[in-house]
């Protein structure tokens, strides 16, 4: 009998214990395990081997099963876990399950499905390769006979049977085996096939600045992190194509992460069309199986090229080539709830690990990575202008104090955007909230209709004719009367996407208007049939949400309007002001990218905030630089390095007592900061109230050491049973 360590999917820390006796416990490491786990049977993946039990021999429960033949996670990837359960303070077991693929996380999950890919081949047999045409078992069936001269002409006398299927029916592939002419057999699927395939197609010729780019990361040897800070449609996405060339040629693989939104069909297309082989695709709507398959071929080196959002940084690849992340700076990368890792910051680990470049893109780096790239420890490339014809669109602030608005819009902004329709160009128009106003008030009373579980105004949507509470999710019927005094003088308040959608397709009848936010791209497929419509310009004014911000090339977009954002210019959040520069900036950057003059037009009631100000007058990368000074001398990240201890409870003492514990706790430690508890941004969600504390050190690696040993002690109190709490490693974000 020996002692195998395995990692369980709980909220404990340490490995599990468990008898095993016929498997040699060195052929298992890495395997998946079904246990036994109180009254449960549960999926986990063996670690190690134990030389001495916890628990006596003798009382340890066994091994129910073992559900792989080879491991479910190479030494690196189980390195990779190992070390994210150190730095984000998250039990090994559930970190190990969020790095594979949710089909094989199940219990399930049969024996063979993690293992080497195979796919089933035909090959003639030696008695088929003996024959002619007039041999009688072919000459009585035409269909036979062509599936004979198929096989005979593919290269080394086989074809794999998904080919075979797509021109033959499967009773001629039955008849020929029974006839012993075909024989079948399963096959380790070829790895590099895509290497033969690829058919490199015309290329614009790279500009200067791209050409310094591509072979700056081209001469580039083992792991090393390049930011490539190119503004809006200066061509990036070449750059990416271009140095990923040589790579791929040579068999290597290349990952690339995208924003959630920004991974469209289009994109996948550009790398397609210009390598002439498949891309794998990994993204939130796939469902288990699919994602198992882009995961297993990647991992079995047979897709050059893979796509996708934030987890797909967990992809294993056999022939590791680079690691792309496109728009860096994009919050989608941070995964919010459960393990709250960053993907950019697995991509520098993952790409060390690997020893491969590692190149984040954005028109709007992150501070973070800015922060790098100006202490070298990034190389930084720089993209200034746009690429081919298409030069920077230009950014101007409209002064809305006192003007007549129509829907939120001044009136001359509705004749300048009259002017670009009438020219045959399109209009953007960016507003912050999706559905028909922000609230409903009485007139009479002056009652807001507020969701009570999450104090929070609701938000009114006619297309459905409800109230919805944009935090829960809630939804309640839309009242005719105030349900505060019955007064039947109720109107909205404020102006949302349905609502501006409403008025702009009055003022300009005579164009189509389509609207782009969560509410209308809900569905498979939905976002890209909307954004071919727009190419196809089908619509000329497009109203939309952040979704729209996102990377997209609309080559006849003229002027993009963005309504409202001057709450964001107030936010007690430090980061409000990045994020704002970076909405504001990627915006813009949809306007004239393909040669005719794009504008950018801000409305707003502060014209002379000095943030605006820099940001129109000189740019993004001017106000980042401005933003650094300022943290640096106001003691923030990237400066300084913070985690944030969020707690919940339904019991406002409660939630706030446990966070008073911990501050006592991070108190005792010489070189950390300690600020708060605060109530969260949301101060109350779906009944819980909400508090956060922030502590923060100069040091990482000291605030790394000091949070494991509070974490320590903090999970051993009974107070931390009570509330909902957890540690959020480099937050972006206090809601
Ligand atoms: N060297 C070049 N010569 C001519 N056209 C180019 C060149 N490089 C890129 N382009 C074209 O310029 C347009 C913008 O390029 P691309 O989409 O790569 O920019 P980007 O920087 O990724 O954009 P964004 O970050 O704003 O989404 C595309 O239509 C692309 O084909
Ligand atoms: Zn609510």
């Amino acid at each position: 009998m020996q002692v195998v360590q395995v990692a369980i999917p709980v909220p404990m820390y340490q490995v599990f214990d468990y008898r095993i006796e016929s498997e040699d416990v060195g052929d298992i490491i890495a395997c998946r395990v079904l246990v036994p786990f109180g009254p449960r049977k549960v999926v986990g993946i063996v670690m190690g081997h134990a030389e001495h039990a916890i628990v006596e021999e003798k009382k340890l429960k066994s091994v129910i099963e073992v559900l792989d033949s080879t491991p479910v996670c190479s030494a690196s990837m189980r390195e990779l876990g190992e070390w994210m359960s150190r730095y984000y303070h998250y039990p090994i077991g559930e970190v190990l399950h969020t790095l594979l693929p949710a089909a094989l996380r199940k219990q399930a999950s049969g024996k063979t499905k993690a293992s080497v890919q195979t796919e089933t081949m035909l090959y003639l047999s030696d008695e088929a390769k003996n024959i002619d045409d007039v041999d009688p078992r072919l000459s009585r069936s035409q269909k036979q006979r062509a599936l004979f001269h198929f096989i005979l002409a593919s290269a080394e006398q086989k074809a794999p049977l998904s080919k075979v299927k797509d021109e033959f029916s499967a009773s001629v592939v039955k008849a020929m085996i029974e006839k012993d002419l075909l024989i079948k057999r399963e096959e380790e699927l070829q790895v590099g096939d895509w290497k033969q395939s690829i058919q490199i197609a015309d290329k614009p010729l790279a500009n200067v600045d791209q050409s310094i780019a591509i072979s700056s990361v081209n001469v580039s040897n083992g792991f090393d992190t390049f930011l490539i800070e190119g503004v809006t449609g200066s061509g990036k996405t070449e750059v990416y194509l271009q140095i990923i060339e040589p790579l791929l040629l040579e068999g290597k693989q290349i990952l690339i992460l995208v924003p959630e939104i920004g991974l469209t069909p289009q994109t996948v297309q550009r790398f397609e069309d210009r390598f002439g082989i498949p891309v794998g695709m990994l993204h939130s709507n796939l469902n288990d199986t699919e994602r198992l398959t882009v995961w297993q071929q990647a991992r079995d080196g047979n897709i050059g090229i893979v796509i996708g959002t934030r987890s797909s940084i967990f992809t294993e690849l056999k022939n590791p080539g680079m690691i792309i992340v496109d728009e860096e700076h994009d919050e989608s990368f941070k995964q919010q709830d459960n393990l709250k890792y960053h993907a950019r910051d697995i991509a520098v680990y993952r790409a060390k690990q690997l020893n491969i470049p590692l190149v984040l893109g954005s028109a709007t780096p992150s501070l973070e990575s800015l922060h790098n790239a100006i202490e070298k420890k990034y190389k930084h490339l720089v993209l200034p202008n746009r690429a081919g014809s298409a030069s920077m669109p230009s950014q101007r602030l409209m002064n809305i104090k006192g003007q007549q608005m129509q829907f939120g819009i001044a009136q001359g902004m509705l004749d300048k955007m009259r002017e670009q329709l009438q020219a045959g160009n399109q209009v953007m128009v960016f507003v912050n909230r999706r559905g028909y106003a922000p609230a409903l008030l009485c007139h009479q009373c002056g009652h807001v209709e507020s969701c009570q579980r999450c104090d929070n105004p609701m938000t009114v949507h006619k297309s459905v004719n409800n109230l919805q509470c944009h935090r829960c999710a809630d939804t309640r019927y839309l009242p005719k009367r105030c349900p505060e005094c019955g007064s039947d003088d109720v109107d909205t308040f404020g102006v949302g996407t349905e609502q501006m959608q409403a008025g702009l397709e009055e003022i300009f009848a005579e164009y189509d208007t389509v609207r782009i936010d969560s509410d209308t791209v809900r569905g498979k497929g939905k976002l890209n049939r909307l954004l071919q419509d727009i190419n196809q310009k089908k619509y000329q004014v497009l109203v939309g949400t952040q979704i729209l911000s996102k990377g997209h090339h609309f080559p006849d977009v003229t002027l993009v309007l963005i309504v409202d954002v001057d709450s964001a210019l107030f936010s007690a959040d430090f980061r409000a002001p990045e994020k704002l520069a970076q909405l504001i900036t990627q915006l813009s950057g949809r306007a004239g990218r393909s040669g005719k003059a794009g504008e950018m037009w801000l409305q707003t009631h502060c014209p002379e905030h000095p943030l605006l100000q820099d940001l129109i007058n000189n740019g993004y990368s001017d106000f980042a630089r401005y933003a650094l000074l300022e943290r640096k001398h106001a003691g923030l990240p990237p400066y300084e390095h913070q985690i944030c201890i969020r707690s919940e409870s339904h019991k406002k003492g409660l939630a706030m007592d446990f966070l008073k514990i911990c501050a006592d706790t991070f108190t005792q430690f010489q070189h950390a900061k300690v600020l708060g508890p605060f109530p969260a941004f949301i101060e109350k969600r779906q009944g819980r109230f909400r508090f956060v504390l922030i502590v923060q050190s100069p040091s990482r690696n000291y605030l790394q050491k000091i949070t494991e040993q509070a974490n320590f002690g903090l999970q051993t109190l009974a107070i931390s049973r009570q509330v909902r709490w957890s540690i959020d490693v480099s937050p972006i974000d206090f809601s």
